[in-house]
């Protein structure tokens, strides 16, 4: 069955309880199950400055849904979790992203995998890496960590101890 990591970030409300009930939610749904869990990262916003540090983590999960399904499911739970979209890069309770589905390469206007911005992020590297070092991005040819050692950016990412 096809593996697929997501990017979970939370920066409003109860961000460690929202990143808790995205888990849960995805656990729960039909044709998903989570293999895979990294540790929770508390990480300074990237883009718009001006808003709260964020908590990011990323989950490797099998599942017989297609990427489409499975983005209309990531969908349904961001709306479950009341997510509110004012600003683009802005606050949100929940933000799952669609990292990487096997060794998928797609752009289609509505869906991009690998996830553009996944190798230029920290917060999305570093949690990645603990699941996942030795996984290949299908586009740049590269493994996780070598990705993350190659990355000029000095967001600070830690770990979240709750
Ligand atoms: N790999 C992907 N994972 C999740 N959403 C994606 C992906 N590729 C494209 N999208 C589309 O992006 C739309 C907008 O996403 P969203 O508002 O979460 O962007 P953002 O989180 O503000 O920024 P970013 O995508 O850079 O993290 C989603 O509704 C979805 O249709
Ligand atoms: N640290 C951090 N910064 C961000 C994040 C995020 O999850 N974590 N998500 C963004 C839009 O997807 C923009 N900026």
């Amino acid at each position: 069955m096809p593996k697929a990591y997501l990017g979970l970030g939370s920066n409003l409300g109860d961000r460690l309880n929202n990143l808790k009930q995205a888990l849960r939610l995805l656990e729960s749904h039909e044709g998903i199950a989570v293999d895979k869990v990294s540790s929770i990262y508390e990480t300074e916003p990237v883009g718009f400055k001006e808003q709260d540090w964020f908590l990011n983590m990323t989950v490797c999960i099998t599942t017989s849904l297609s990427p489409w399904e499975l983005l209309m499911a990531i969908n349904q739970i961001e709306r479950e979790l009341k997510r509110e979209r004012i600003l683009r890069w802005g606050p949100r309770t929940i933000d799952i992203d669609i990292l990487l589905f096997d060794d998928m390469i797609l752009d289609t206007p509505g869906l991009k995998i690998p996830h553009p911005e996944m190798h230029k992020r920290a917060f999305v590297l570093v949690p990645l890496k603990e699941i996942a070092p030795e996984v290949v991005h299908p586009i740049l040819n590269k493994r996780i960590a070598e990705l993350l050692d190659e990355l000029k950016t000095n967001e600070e990412v830690r770990i979240f101890k709750s």
